[in-house]
């Protein structure tokens, strides 16, 4: 992957995913969102003052369109466009949700900036999210479709682009928050760490989504984020985004859930 050298002049950035699964109903046919969830989080966000960038997820949004039209196997120019223009739609939601709060929240469509080659990220020009950092923005990306060399057309899940950004801007913190109190194991426990010597151990008892999902849901964040750790050092937090409070402990440095780490 290629990724472009503008950074940030500012330090300390935190890269925040807010899962589908936390803010729309993921088992639903077309999309749902969990309204009430959406703004319990953004006064959360709301509470925090430092450099941030947002990644959402697509949830009921994308997901469903997205198998409808067999998007995670290649182009479908119906499918294409009513994915896109679905994702854009919760993006101006949550963008709207976060300007109700006094936060400088900026849409940006991952699509118009992105090229992906098999359905990965080929380059992904991060220079404007860079100096929106700089001018005290909240840039706000989002799963999303994108052109693939190879494919035509796939799916860009924020827990790609999520990790790409935070290497590119040499973020300080992450987090994930989705529906689940972390990576839990087969009794439910949530496991504390995970690390690449760990992995092979716990792999086991981590799936996919418990609705509607074409992006891996537990075990492709986790795979996503474990990459960043090895390749940066970067670490990130899985948390539960449904718990009032997680959110706001976490942008303000607490380590909750389960964290992803080098070692
Ligand atoms: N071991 C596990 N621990 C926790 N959750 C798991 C595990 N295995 C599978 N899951 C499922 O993975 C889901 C989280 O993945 P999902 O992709 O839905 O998250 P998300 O990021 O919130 O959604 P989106 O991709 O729409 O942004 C959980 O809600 C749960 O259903
Ligand atoms: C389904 C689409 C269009 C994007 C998926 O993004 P994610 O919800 O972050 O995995």
């Amino acid at each position: 992957m290629t990724q472009t050298s503008k950074k940030s002049t500012v330090d300390g950035i935190t890269v925040l995913k807010i899962g589908g699964s936390a803010v729309t109903d993921k088992n639903a046919t077309a999309g749902l969102a969990k309204e009430d969830e959406m703004r319990r989080i953004f006064k959360e966000i709301a509470s925090f003052s430092g450099p941030l960038v947002i990644v959402h997820g697509a949830g009921s949004y994308g997901h469903t369109h997205a198998k409808e039209y067999g998007l995670d196997k290649g182009f479908h120019k119906e499918g294409f466009l009513i994915t896109h223009d679905s994702v854009r739609l919760l993006n101006e939601m949550i963008v709207k949700g976060l300007r109700n709060e006094n936060i400088p929240a900026v849409p940006l469509q991952p699509l118009a900036f992105s090229v992906c080659e098999d359905g990965r990220i080929k380059s992904m020009f991060v220079d404007q999210i860079a100096l929106m950092l700089d001018h005290g923005l909240v840039p706000v990306l989002h799963g999303d479709v994108c052109m693939d060399t190879v494919r035509g057309s796939c799916i860009l899940s924020g827990d790609q682009s999520l990790p790409y950004v935070a290497a590119a801007l040499s973020a300080k913190r992450v987090g994930l928050g989705s529906a689940a109190d972390g990576v839990l194991d087969s009794d439910g426990k949530v496991i504390s760490t995970i690390t690449p010597k760990t992995f092979d151990s716990v792999k086991k008892h981590i799936g996919g989504s418990a609705g509607t999902d074409v992006t891996g849901g537990m075990l492709g964040k986790v795979s996503e984020i474990l990459e960043l750790a090895e390749k940066t050092g970067i670490e990130s937090c899985i948390f539960n985004a449904n718990t009032p409070g997680n959110v706001a402990d976490y942008l303000n440095g607490k380590t909750i859930g389960t964290r992803i780490s080098r070692d």
